[in-house]
């Protein structure tokens, strides 16, 4: 093993089902180390090769297809309601489609997203500024707010009542009625040919961190409510909600929305979806079974 593998983690509770073991299962495979960032964040490191594997904005995969592949089998993605993906609003979503919205600047997938609904499906033109994430902020400047991650949730538990408020994924199905996958797991296609055996046992380690996450759900929710609060009938339905593979569903949605955000104007060239064979990863005989 020549270099440490930087993995990136998305540092909100909708990647723990995926990522809560993972480091007490990486302890001890050596030259590894968690980043965890928002998904911007995550992003431009990726691009930069300054994060060499972990999860990341569709949209931005989509962007630079050309840099990596996909990890099978994992993703943040949902059919129906996401449950931490909101526009929130202060006028008629009609009027707002002509106002001002705010997008956050923690979010790629998510604002091209709300594009593509509000202008796409929408027939909208609205005006855009991006800002940090606080709902009564972008609400001072603007007439919705987008969020996402943990600053939704906290934002609709905390304002829910009184900003009115429409989740994206369900917008997203109601429109396609399609899944619409926001995350997905990528290595950057240098690291797998410099380091194939560290990238095999890093996406097994991926794996059986996901399996564990569903096997012990009730950890999974204890970690989530230590950072977020929330009951635990709040989580276990969030969770629920959520899918983290990435099968023929998720790859349908994303190939959907790719296409809806190329016709936008929002990606340009053909997009390839390259899904890496961990076999070809060689890794050593006593890890191939796992
Ligand atoms: C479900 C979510 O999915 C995400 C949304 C992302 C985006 O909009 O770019 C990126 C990663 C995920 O965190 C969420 O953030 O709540």
């Amino acid at each position: 093993m020549t270099r440490t593998l930087r993995v990136g983690d998305i540092a909100y509770t909708n990647v723990l089902p995926v990522t809560h073991f993972l480091p007490d299962i990486t302890r001890h495979l050596p030259g590894v180390e968690l980043v965890p960032q928002v998904p911007a964040q995550l992003n431009a490191a990726m691009r930069k090769g300054l994060i060499h594997v972990g999860p990341m904005s569709s949209f931005a995969y989509a962007e630079n297809a050309h840099l990596y592949a996909l990890l099978p089998g994992l993703s943040v993605s949902a059919k129906g309601p996401v449950g931490s993906i909101f526009l929130f609003h202060k006028r008629p979503l009609d009027e707002v489609k002509r106002g001002v919205v705010a997008l956050t600047n923690t979010s790629a997938t998510s604002v091209a997203l709300l594009k593509i609904l509000l202008e796409g499906y929408g027939g909208g033109a609205p005006t855009y500024l991006t800002m940090a994430p606080s709902l009564e902020d972008m609400l001072k400047r603007a007439d919705a707010a987008l969020l996402i991650g943990d600053d939704a949730i906290l934002a609709r538990r905390r304002y829910g009542r009184e900003v009115a408020h429409i989740d994206l994924g369900e917008w997203w199905h109601r429109e396609t009625g399609l899944a619409m996958t926001f995350a997905v797991w990528a290595v950057r296609r240098d690291i797998l040919d410099a380091e194939p055996e560290q990238v095999g046992l890093l996406y097994r380690a991926l794996l059986v961190s996901k399996r564990f996450g569903a096997l012990r759900r009730d950890a999974v929710i204890r970690a989530a409510q230590e950072r977020c609060g929330g009951s635990r009938d709040f989580w276990r339905a969030y969770f629920a909600g959520l899918s983290h593979d990435l099968g023929e569903t998720e790859l349908r949605g994303l190939k959907r929305y790719v296409a809806d955000a190329r016709r936008l104007g929002l990606l340009s060239g053909p997009v390839s979806f390259t899904l890496w064979d961990p076999r070809e990863a060689r890794p050593a005989e006593w890890v191939r079974g796992i």
